[in-house]
Order: structure tokens, then C-alpha cells, then sequence
């Protein structure tokens, strides 16, 4: 079964599983040309009519989130201050969603008025002033109201996004490869920690609850005072009927048209917008420029483009785009058409019971008008009130899913033995040993490792040799615990590795990854972050970075360790292109205000590859090589990959004086210095380990290891 990719928005609350492989129960249907949508639903859903079972599912998935809102609400009480600013902010919605009743009910007595003065022909001059001034204090108190409502939000939003902000950071901070790496979880990550919201989720949520809430109050409040209002009018109660009828069709049309009462998933399989997207990603993202320059792809590219654009028309859009496009064109209902009729209704009423009754024409119509005005707003209030429910479903799963994240455990549970047991012992280095260990990548069918046994000794200097793919990275991995082996077990020190506290396993290990990386913060922090707690210690980092063989080239630079290597904020310009003129002539020179502000031409700092994994060499050294370093266990995945000789030479030497005091494992294709000094080698081969021993014993044995030696040595010699 292809594997479907969710295009974000609404997730159900349903329980059971949701496929979209299954043609009984999954509605398949094209959108455009580019998407497919599946949604899910029992039976043939019933066309004209809305079902009650879909609401009433509906407001059940609402109910099963409340604990979370509940939490939600304990949380924010627990934020300085906030209580105040919401109950303040509660209270003044609670008034607001009262003014509009006491608006109807203002014009309730006017409609009296003019009653009276129809049937004695005197006006009550007092009563029509109060009411009259009655009506302008009340829009004057909704106006400050308002203004109340938004200064207190202000704050309020402020501080909970805060809050929250700092618990997403913790959460996204903590988490382990296993679990990141989850598409799963990074979907759900996406949906509750969207990237780009100006107010939080959590914030969106107190608002559209209290929406809820006062919309609520606003009608039954509304209604009520029409009720007493009309009761002792003739033709009120038929006016009224007729007249609420249109806003409950509207809803019920309304309610079953959208997406998100449902089940769904869409994805797409055209072939010509999925080159479209990867056209487009390609030219937008950076890391790709050298590549598209150096290899002049530019024109095909843009003739790719041009052609998949071609093909899909008005289709080459993104999904929500293509569903709203398609919602357009549908034609009006049948519902739509008789809900437009019911529209005219009171009025053709009205008409029959005027040519009835002429003397009653002044008194039905304003009770006419009276009902237009209130069914106008409040078909509104009702209208809104289901576009809130149905985003606060939405809401209310979010906040869901956000505690969810905040209490996802990670994958590698954490284990309990503290480590080491005394710190004198590690002065000697660490003793490892696997037994028959197998491991597949969690998204991958093969074994990246099969069956791997071996032990190294405290303080030895070990190689794992072998090709490209074969498993020497993996076996690393293994030994920091960022993934388990699901058979087999791993010994540290005698200890299964399982069982020893996480914190204090990392603590005792300094580990350079092959595909090292660089933080965009400066080279100071990239160093020091090799020992967080000593990465304020500048003589600290400028040991290490001589150490790492970095220190130089830093030097040399403008900012030195204070520059950064990626800017992670970039600076912004206003629109007029730079090296062209303005309307009255003038050069557009961004150089006086980037000067004036100390901007620079070039936001990133260029290093070579060899200079960027000297300052990851030294961001390990920063752990590894102080006097008195903590660490018993140094792994180095392809440390010279892109180091000259003369840095490799140097790097050598230094590790060969830790011999004895630290262990040494290094993972490498090469053959030379390295393994000849090694303790032991262990060559693996397609995720096995075939061959261990010292260079003299792999030698003597005359197998793999000491044919490709002397490949290398007769094509050196040669
Ligand atoms: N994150 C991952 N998810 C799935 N498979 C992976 C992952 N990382 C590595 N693999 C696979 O596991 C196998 C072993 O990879 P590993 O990185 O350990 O090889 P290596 O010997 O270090 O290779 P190289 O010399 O190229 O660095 C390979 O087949 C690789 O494709």
C-alpha cells in the first residue's frame, strides 16, 4: 500500500484506524488534476440533510479534550499575573455578550411606543427620551468595552507565548534521534508547534472557548427578550418562525460542507507537480547554488518549469488552494436555492396580512423590522457560533496534541546506575564489549548491522575498517546509546549499557560524527557547547581550538571567536533595488545605512571544509583532552576526511599520547598509520565483522585486510 502523506489541517478525534487504501469505507475523489482526496465515511452519506450522528460526533471529540484545555487553563493560572488579566478579559466578554439583548430589549419598548401611539395617538415624550439614551449608553459601553477587551488581550497573549514558547523549546530540545526523526512525529510536531503564528495555539484557544461561550449567552439572552417582546404581538410568533428558519438551514447546509468534520487524507501522485515542488525547493534553497551554477542547470531547469507549469494550468497550486478552487465551482444546491426562497418569506407574509388587516400595517412593520434586525444578527451570532465550534474542535485537538508532545517519552529509555562508579577509574579509559548485536535503522528493512561481536580493552586504540554503507557509523551510534540494538547487548565497563544513567554515559564520551554539523550561533558557542558546562571558560575554548588545530585561522578572522558561521538572523532592506536610481534620480546605495548600522554585504562567514571540521575537532577536544577531563572514551567517525596532512599528522600525535589513558575507537576506510599503531582492527564487511586483529595478525592472515594493504602499498610504491 502506498504510504499517503497528510496535507496538515484537521485531525479527527475518531477512534479506529483511518486507511485510505480501503474502498469501502474511504471516499476517493480527484481534485483538480493534481489531488487526491480520501475521506472517511460509513455508508453513502445522506445529500440534502444533515446528520445528526456527524454533530453529535462532532461535539463528543470536543468533550474527549477537555482534560487537556483543563491542564491548559491550570497552566496559564500558573503564569505571574494571569489570572487577573483573565478574568478581567472573561468578565468583559461575559458584559459584551449581554449589550446586544439589551439592545433588542430597547427596541422592544420602542415598538410599544409606537403601538400606544397607534392605537391613542399620543406618544409618551419621557419613555422615548430614556429609551432613545438607554440605546446610545448602551453602544457607547460596547464601544469601551471593546477597547478594554483588546488592551487586556494584549498582555495576556504576550505572556502565555511566552510561556509556551519556552515549553516547546524544552520539548524539541530533549528529544532523542529515534523519536525526532519519526515522520510521525514531526508531522505532529508541525500541527502543534506551527512554525509561523503570530498569537500561540493556546492563546487561540482561551479565545474561540470564550467565543463559545458568550456566543451562547448573547442568543439565549437575544431570544429570550424577543420572546417577550412578541408574545403578546398578533402575528409575531409566525413572523419570528419564519424568519429563524433561514439561519438554521444556512447552518445545517453550511456544517456539512467543510472538511472538517471529517476523516480525511490527501495526497498527490502527479508526477508533474511533484517535479514542480522539487523545481521549486531546489532553486530556493541555498545549499543547492554552487551545484546549479557550477553544473549551468539553470536553463533546463527553467524549461522544466516552464513545461510542468504549462501542463497543470490553474492546477499547479497547493492543496488548500485546489479545495477552495473546487468548492467555487460547484454549483448552487438544491438546499441553497429553497433557503434563498424561505428568505423572502415574512415579507410575502407580511403582504397577505396587510391586505387582511390594513390598520395593522404600522405595528407589523415595525415588529417586522424589529425581527429582521435581531434574525440579521442573529443568524450572525448562530453562524459564528458553528464556525467556532468547528475551530475550536480544531483548537482543542491542537492543545491535545501539544500535551502530547510535552509528554512524549523519548524512545532510548534512560537507565538508572550512576557512571562511572568513581572517577579515577576513567583516567584509564573504558572497557567495551558487544555481544552478537543486530540493529535496523527504525524506518528500514535491512540490518545495518548483523550479529557483532567484539570487546576492546580499557585505554586501547581500536580502527573499524570497511566501505561506505558497511556499518562502521552505526556501530558508533550503538555505543552513545542514540539508537538501541533491538538484539544483543552491549557492555560498558562490565555493565549493560541499558542500565547506566544516559546523562552520565554522554558525560563520559566525546564523539566526532562524520556528518558533523555547525550551529548557527558563533564559534565560540560552537566549541563550547562540546562542554556546556564550561562553555563560558574562554581559555577552555582557546586550548581546544589550538588543540583541534582551529585556533589560527580564527584569529585571523575580522570578529575572531565572536564571528558566526551562519547568520541566523538576516537583516532586512526596503524594496528598491540596489545600483538602481529612485524616481527623482538618486543612486540606491544600501552602503551608508549598512555601514551606519554595522550590517555586512555578506551574512555568512565562508570557511573551507577543512577549517569547519577543525573547529568540530576542537568542539570534541573541548570535552577530551582537558587535564581533567571526565571522558574515558573518544570516538572519531572519519577524522581526516578533509584534513591536509600535516593536520592529520598532528591529530595523530596528539591522540597517540592519550594511549592508555582513554579508549580510541575511530571508524575509517583508510589504510595506513592509523591501523599499523591500532590495538586492534576490526574489518566488517556487509554489516558483519569478518576479520580482528592487529596489523600483524590481520597481515599474517593473509585475508581481505592485508590484500587491499598491499594493493595501497604496491599502487604508493608503483
Ligand atoms: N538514519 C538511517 N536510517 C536508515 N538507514 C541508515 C541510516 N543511517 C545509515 N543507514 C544505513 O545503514 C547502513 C550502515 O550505515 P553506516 O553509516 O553505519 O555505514 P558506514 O560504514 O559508516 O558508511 P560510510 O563509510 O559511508 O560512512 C547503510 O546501509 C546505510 O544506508
Amino acid at each position: 500500500m502506498p504510504r499517503f502523506l497528510w496535507a496538515g489541517g484537521t485531525i479527527s478525534n475518531r477512534k479506529g484506524k483511518f486507511d485510505p487504501g480501503d474502498e469501502e469505507h474511504v471516499k476517493h475523489s480527484k481534485i483538480g488534476k493534481v489531488w487526491d482526496l480520501y475521506e472517511d465515511y460509513e455508508g453513502e452519506k445522506p445529500r440534502f440533510s444533515f446528520s445528526p450522528k456527524q454533530i453529535l460526533e462532532h461535539y463528543l471529540g470536543l468533550l474527549e479534550n477537555v482534560p487537556f484545555v483543563w491542564r491548559m487553563l491550570k497552566d496559564i493560572g500558573s503564569i505571574r499575573a494571569c489570572w487577573f488579566y483573565l478574568g478581567l478579559y472573561l468578565t468583559v466578554q461575559f458584559v459584551l455578550s449581554l449589550v446586544p439583548a439589551v439592545q433588542l430589549w430597547y427596541s422592544g419598548q420602542l415598538l410599544k411606543i409606537v403601538e400606544t401611539a397607534v392605537e391613542k395617538r399620543t406618544v409618551d415624550k419621557h419613555l422615548l427620551f430614556q429609551v432613545a439614551s438607554g440605546r446610545i449608553v448602551s453602544s457607547i459601553v460596547e464601544l469601551l468595552l471593546n477597547h478594554l477587551s483588546v488592551l487586556v488581550s494584549r498582555p495576556l497573549n504576550a505572556q502565555i507565548k511566552q510561556y509556551y514558547t519556552q515549553h516547546m523549546f524544552g520539548v524539541l530540545a530533549r528529544m532523542d534521534v529515534p523519536t525526532y526523526d519519526d515522520p510521525m512525529i514531526q508531522r505532529q510536531l508541525e500541527q502543534a508547534f506551527p512554525s509561523s503564528s503570530r498569537n500561540s495555539i493556546v492563546w487561540r484557544t482561551v479565545v474561540s472557548s470564550t467565543h463559545v461561550g458568550t456566543t451562547a449567552v448573547r442568543l439565549i439572552s437575544q431570544l429570550s427578550v424577543l420572546f417577550n417582546v412578541l408574545k403578546n404581538q398578533k402575528d409575531g410568533p409566525l413572523f419570528a418562525l419564519l424568519s429563524f428558519s433561514q439561519p438554521l438551514l444556512r447552518w445545517g447546509s453550511d456544517f456539512n460542507d467543510e472538511l472538517y468534520t471529517r476523516v480525511w487524507a490527501a495526497t498527490t501522485r502527479n508526477t508533474d507537480y511533484i517535479q514542480l515542488s522539487g523545481l521549486r525547493k531546489s532553486v530556493g534553497d541555498p545549499a543547492h547554488r554552487k551545484e546549479i551554477v557550477a553544473g549551468d542547470m539553470w536553463e533546463y531547469m527553467q524549461n522544466e518549469y516552464k513545461r510542468c507549469i504549462t501542463i497543470l494550468g490553474e492546477d499547479a497550486v497547493e492543496f488548500w488552494d485546489a479545495y477552495r478552487l473546487s468548492r467555487q465551482r460547484h454549483f448552487p444546491s438544491i438546499l441553497t436555492i429553497i433557503r434563498q426562497s424561505i428568505n423572502e418569506l415574512p415579507q410575502i407574509a407580511f403582504t397577505l396580512r396587510a391586505v387582511q388587516y390594513p390598520a395593522s400595517i404600522p405595528v407589523s412593520l415595525t415588529s417586522l423590522s424589529l425581527i429582521t434586525s435581531t434574525v440579521n444578527s442573529f443568524s450572525n451570532t448562530l453562524f459564528r457560533f458553528f464556525q467556532e465550534t468547528g475551530s475550536i474542535n480544531d483548537n482543542f485537538a491542537t492543545v491535545r496534541k501539544m500535551f502530547e508532545m510535552i509528554d512524549l517519552p523519548n524512545r532510548i529509555p534512560d537507565g538508572a546506575v550512576p557512571y562511572p562508579e568513581n572517577q579515577q577509574a576513567l583516567q584509564m579509559g573504558m572497557s567495551i564489549e558487544f555481544r552478537s548485536v543486530s540493529f535496523k535503522y527504525p524506518e528500514s528493512n535491512s540490518y545495518a548491522l548483523k550479529n557483532v561481536s567484539f570487546k576492546i580493552g580499557k585505554g586501547q586504540l581500536c580502527v573499524i575498517l570497511g566501505e561506505n554503507g558497511s556499518g562502521k557509523s552505526t556501530i558508533l551510534k550503538l555505543m552513545a546509546r542514540l539508537y538501541d540494538p533491538e538484539e544483543g547487548q552491549i557492555l560498558v565497563d562490565g555493565h549493560d549499557i541499558k542500565t547506566l544513567k544516559l546523562a552520565d554515559l554522554r558525560r563520559a564520551m566525546a564523539i566526532l560524527f562524520q556528518d558533523y554539523t555547525h550551529f548557527p550561533l558563533s564559534i565560540r558557542e560552537n566549541i563550547g557547547l562540546g562542554d556546556p558546562g564550561h562553555s563560558d571558560d574562554h581559555e577552555r575554548i582557546a586550548e581546544a581550538a589550538t588543540l583541534g588545530g582551529a585556533s589560527k585561522f580564527i584569529e585571523r578572522l575580522d570578529e575572531g571567536y565572536d564571528t558566526y558561521l551562519d547568520r541566523p538572523v538576516r537583516d532586512y532592506y526596503s524594496g528598491l533595488p540596489e545600483g538602481t536610481t529612485n524616481i527623482f534620480g538618486r543612486a540606491v546605495n544600501f552602503g551608508r545605512v549598512r555601514g551606519a548600522g554595522g550590517m555586512k554585504t555578506n551574512e555568512a562567514t565562508s570557511l573551507s571544509g577543512g577549517q569547519m571540521q577543525r573547529i568540530a575537532l576542537s568542539r570534541t577536544f573541548m570535552r577530551s583532552l582537558m587535564s581533567e577531563s571526565s571522558v574515558g572514551l573518544l570516538l572519531f567517525d572519519e577524522p581526516s576526511a578533509s584534513l591536509d596532512p600535516t593536520a592529520e599528522h598532528d591529530l595523530f600525535e596528539r591522540l597517540r599520547l592519550l594511549r592508555g589513558h582513554k579508549t580510541m575507537i575511530f571508524s575509517s576506510h583508510r589504510f595506513g598509520n592509523l591501523t599499523r599503531n591500532a590495538d586492534m582492527i576490526l574489518y566488517i564487511h556487509d554489516s558483519a565483522i569478518v576479520e580482528e586483529g592487529s596489523h600483524n595478525q590481520l597481515i599474517s592472515a593473509g585475508g581481505e585486510y592485508a590484500r587491499i594493504w598491499n594493493l595501497q602499498a604496491q599502487a604508493f610504491l608503483g
